[in-house]
């Protein structure tokens, strides 16, 4: 399956648990043939874009484009999860094409940041030496989705590190929350990613965003979004980041009409602070990198004459 188009419609319509997704025969009917699809889907639908290569940024920028272009003209009210890295780059580029299609909503869209969570639990329940606690463990991790943007913020956990656990061993926990990703890359020796460890939490992102949308109140998940999805346009985290960001990765709270709040980062320690102030300038670059990609993809299909965009 290319889309995961997840016809959850039938509102007040989603779909009670994730076994409702459509398979993969029934979604082909929603995929966008060469010539266009006729319907538009109306209604409450997830899509998950896992599709891209490891590490092959400008091959996953097409391919999401392209995607977000299907996704755009086809379920234009759809909830949008994009998995394919570079995240920092990818959800942007979604949010472009949305805004070139005049359906952008800001609080639709989602990359899928449940991983860096996930490892952060698993290695701090590795330090407390009882991994039966990582299910339990919960690690904000903000910033982004990729080496030094992601920011662990361990003096956050639900579960404190203990007391005597070394400045040094400090400092390896948080490189290893955030080379975790290269970790396993280099393990497969460039055959392939965190596939199943993704598959794992893409299902409890997707599982949560589809429990706010049938109504559950107060659900929250570490997701990276646009900040124009808060209502205050993102205003606490910009004065806690003293940078205009447009995009950042935090907890935020879910609803059925998607994001509802996006949280502030709260009382960090000062290493925390020196993390996430060497995120900002990575993030700043990777996010105007999505951006420009599709300006420029426009402004080549526009010189080249009629193109599908
Ligand atoms: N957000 C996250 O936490 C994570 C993201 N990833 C990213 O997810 C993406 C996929 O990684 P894996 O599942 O490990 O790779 P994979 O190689 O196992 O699977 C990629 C899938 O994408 C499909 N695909 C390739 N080109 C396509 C195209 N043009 N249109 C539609 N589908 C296409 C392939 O057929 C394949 O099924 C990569 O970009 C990877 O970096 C991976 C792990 C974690
Ligand atoms: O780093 C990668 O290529 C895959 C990824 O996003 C992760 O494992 O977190």
């Amino acid at each position: 399956m290319q889309l995961g188009l997840y016809d959850i419609v039938n509102t007040p319509g989603v779909a009670s648990d994730l076994s409702h997704i459509a398979t993969p025969a029934k979604v082909e009917g929603y995929l966008p043939p060469d010539d266009g699809l006729k319907k538009t889907l109306t209604g409450a639908h997830v899509v998950v874009i896992p599709a891209g290569v490891p590490r092959k940024p400008g091959i996953n920028a097409g391919i999401v484009k392209d995607l977000a272009t299907g996704i755009a003209t086809t379920a234009p009210k759809a909830f949008i999860l994009v998995i394919s890295n570079p995240v920092n780059s990818t959800v942007p580029i979604v949010a472009e094409v949305f805004k070139k299609h005049g359906v952008y909503d800001p609080k639709r869209l989602f990359g899928v940041t449940t991983l860096d969570v996930v490892r952060a639990s698993t290695f701090v329940a590795e330090i407390l030496k009882d991994l039966s606690l990582s299910k339990d463990i919960v690690v904000p991790v903000v910033g982004g989705h990729s080496g030094v943007t992601i920011v662990p913020l361990l003096s956050q956990s639900s579960h404190p590190l203990p007391a005597s656990l070394s400045a040094e061993d400090h400092k390896t926990l948080v490189n290893r929350i955030q080379f975790g990703g290269d970790e396993v890359v280099k393990a497969k020796q460039g055959g392939g990613s965190a596939t199943l460890s993704m598959a794992y939490a893409g299902a409890e992102f997707a599982a949560k965003v589809i429990r706010a949308l049938k109504g559950e109140k107060g659900i929250t998940a570490p997701s990276f979004v646009p900040l124009a999805a808060d209502p205050a346009g993102g205003a606490e985290l910009t004065k806690e980041l003293e940078k205009e960001l447009e995009f950042f990765s935090s907890t935020v709270e879910l609803g059925a009409g998607g994001v509802v709040k996006i949280h502030p980062l709260g009382t960090i320690t000062d290493a925390e602070k020196a993390l996430v102030k060497a995120a900002i300038p990575e993030l700043e670059g990777n996010i105007s990198k999505g951006i420009t990609y599709v300006a420029e993809a426009y402004k080549k299909a526009e010189e080249d004459g009629p193109a599908r965009l």
